[in-house]
């Protein structure tokens, strides 16, 4: 399988270089050269797999059995809190919550990071070289990342996230781990500055090949290749391929309804998309009206969708422009320049025809977090709440289809917000217990891409001499 950058201008290369590469040269992200397609017979022969055997035949279709994937995934998923890995929990008569928080770090991006973690060790010791990760984070991918890196040798990670926008447990599971390889810095801005400070450093070619610049971020399409196989797990759970399914995201980079939205471009049948949004609501603003232009980010409940510029859009917006990257290049460029991306009309049709979009604000997420504990005995995340509230204002036309709602943190990632809705103090796994007496260590740092870039590189060096 082949990939090529949604900009067109970086060479096409195979899933290990796309995985240790992050973001492409020009700028752009990569996309498979072309989607694999799965029969009926085929969806229908991959029922019944424990997870990670799933997962692993999913990723080989992408790839990444030029690596010892089986073992791979069986390995990165044995540690999980749930024999099933992404249990399904029925929360009303048509709509189910696909938990995806039960990895080490209590949110979905351990499904992808773990693996990825094992994909860097092999192709790293394989090629005998080193990496440096700069990653950024609301709040989630950090510690997932830090988790899956910690320790490794062929790696340093250099994590940024927004000062003081973060939960406490949050910030707490990056910066308390003291591992060597391991930096985290807070930076004086949001998380699109931390964001644009990533991308900027793969854009400084010279610091990029100095650094050996990788990535953990959703801009690494192993990220999204990873995150496919839950929703085909959930589907085909639900009946699939032989019954249609709907699904619920709650959304920030928009990686994780891309990887929905690949599932379905490989021949499961999904229905449509829904979009949770918090305040921070470009991406539903885009669907109602075609408006996609960024505002200030601002702080919400839940605050790892605090996000205004969704990097995989881009990746979409390739796809809704029939896979032309002079047209992609051009729209992200006016979109950086001017704050504002123009989508020709057809496109956005287009794009209205399969996703819709939902906005809740923090009353309306606390009133959810209630709703499902009364209704449902179930507690869930601010994220998972505004996801859960989507679906269920935007159901599918055909009331025979069930709604998969991606249910994306634990409670106990927020606890002051489920605290407030319904009482309940969720607590942490034993392994967390002290987490809030651990020491923690970061560096706080303007929004300054030289300030940055000087501490990534005396990280690496201190960790390479
Ligand atoms: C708990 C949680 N829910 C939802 C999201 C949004 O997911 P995505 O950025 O893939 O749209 C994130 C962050 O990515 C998250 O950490
Ligand atoms: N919500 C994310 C933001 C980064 O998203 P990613 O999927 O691109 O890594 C977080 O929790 O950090």
């Amino acid at each position: 399988m082949r990939y090529v950058s949604t900009r067109g201008q970086a060479a096409p290369r195979d899933f290990e270089a796309v995985l240790l590469a992050g973001l492409a040269e020009d700028g752009g992200l990569f996309v498979p050269e072309s989607w694999p397609e799965l029969t009926t017979a085929e969806w229908r022969a991959l029922r019944g797999l424990p997870y990670p055997d799933l997962a692993a035949r999913i990723l080989g279709l992408f790839g990444a059995d030029d690596m010892p994937i089986e073992a791979m995934s069986r390995d990165a998923y044995a540690g999980f809190g749930h024999p099933a890995v992404v249990p399904l929990v029925q929360l009303d008569h048509r709509t189910f919550a696909l938990e995806l928080f039960h990895g080490p770090t209590l949110a979905f991006k351990d499904m992808a990071l773990q693996l990825l973690g094992r994909m860097f060790d092999h192709v790293l010791e394989k090629r005998g070289e080193r990496v440096t990760i700069v990653g950024a984070t609301s709040g989630d991918t950090g510690s997932a990342a830090i988790e899956a890196c910690r320790d490794r040798a062929a790696v340093d990670i250099v994590i940024l996230h927004p000062e003081n926008r973060t939960s406490d447990v949050q910030r707490r599971q990056m910066t308390t781990v003291l591992a060597p390889n391991v930096k985290n810095i807070a930076i004086q801005g949001d998380f699109d500055a931390c964001q644009d400070l990533v991308k900027a450093m793969f854009n400084d070619a010279p610091f990029r090949a100095e650094m050996r610049l990788s990535a953990v971020n959703s801009i690494n399409w192993a990220r999204i290749a990873a995150q496919i196989p839950y929703y085909v797990a959930a589907a085909l759970a639900l009946g699939a391929p032989d019954r249609e399914v709907a699904v619920s995201v709650p959304t920030g980079n928009f990686g994780n309804v891309l990887a929905a939205w690949a599932a379905r471009r490989m021949g499961l049948p999904i229905s449509g998309f829904v979009i949770g949004s918090n305040r921070n609501d470009i991406l539903a603003r885009f669907l109602a009206a075609n408006d996609m232009s960024a505002k200030p980010v601002e702080p919400s409940l839940s605050p790892s969708m605090d996000i205004q510029v969704s990097s995989n859009f881009e990746r979409l917006l390739f796809e809704l422009l029939d896979r032309d990257a002079a047209a992609t290049a051009q729209t992200m460029t006016r979109f950086r320049s001017e704050g504002r991306m123009p989508i020709p009309h057809a496109a956005w049709k287009q794009a209205t025809a399969l996703f819709r979009g939902f906005t809740l604000d923090d009353e309306g997420t606390l009133a959810e977090i209630r709703h499902l504990w009364t209704k449902a005995g179930y507690l869930a995340d601010p994220h998972t709440a505004v996801g859960t509230a989507a679906a269920r204002a935007l159901p599918p036309a055909d009331p025979a289809v069930p709604v998969i709602v991606a249910a994306t943190a634990h409670p106990a990632k927020f606890p002051d917000a489920v605290e407030r809705a319904t009482g309940i103090r969720p607590p942490l796994p034993a392994r967390l217990h002290d987490l809030h007496n651990r020491e923690e260590r970061f560096d706080v740092l303007p929004d300054d891409l030289r300030a940055v870039e000087t501490a990534v590189r005396a990280h690496a060096r201190r960790n390479a001499a």
